[in-house]
């Protein structure tokens, strides 16, 4: 099958080439620059939520795929502090969008601070890393868990939970 994702992000392509590779699905994967109609740095879950399925269906809408997936990443405020969040959707001609999330841990409070006085995650972790490209590599979730599980590995585990739901017909109202 073909299967557009809408991202050119490393991390991200990867994660779905390996998820595909390890469920032993054929697939051709098609990235695709899909915009997420939400801000840079998505502050809540509803709102990550809501660019993962606007690029999964931008994709569904922009391709000739059979099936589009959606990844975006985001933050979200717990009285806890500031937890990282993933989520992704999977579209499909005529059904309701899939959707997972990823695991999540709480970001230090030194990152936490800049996120909310309006700083995008992306560049606060070169920064903070002192290195570049962070965000398509192993991620603020690498970083910080000492490298045990990076962005496409947590990636690579919603893309199993969207494919999982398509093969029991798990559609969720719209
Ligand atoms: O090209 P796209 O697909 O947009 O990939 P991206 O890296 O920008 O990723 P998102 O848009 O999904 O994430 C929203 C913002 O949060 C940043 N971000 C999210 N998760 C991250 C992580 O684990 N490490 C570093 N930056 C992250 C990212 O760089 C953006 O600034
Ligand atoms: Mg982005």
């Amino acid at each position: 099958m073909i299967v557009a994702v809408g991202s050119q992000n490393k991390a991200k392509l990867k994660a779905v080439q390996r998820a595909f590779q390890e469920l032993e699905i054929e697939a051709e994967i098609v990235p695709v620059d899909a915009p997420s109609h939400v801000s840079a740095m998505p502050f809540s879950d509803e709102e990550t939520i809501h660019g993962a399925i606007h690029r999964a269906e931008f994709c569904l809408e922009n391709s000739k795929a059979d099936v589009a997936i959606g990844l975006e990443g985001g933050v979200t405020e717990a009285t806890f502090g500031l937890f990282l969040c993933n989520w992704g959707a999977l579209a499909e001609k005529g059904k309701k969008p899939l959707l997972a999330g990823g695991a999540r841990i709480l970001l230090p409070e030194e990152i936490a601070g800049r996120l909310r006085m309006g700083e995008e995650l992306g560049p606060v972790m070169d920064d903070y890393s002192k290195r570049s490209g962070i965000s398509s590599n192993e991620g603020a979730i690498g970083i910080f868990t000492n490298g045990r599980i990076e962005r496409a590995e947590m990636f690579k585990h919603i893309i199993k939970l969207l494919i999982g739901q398509r093969e029991k017909k798990h559609y969720v109202k719209k």
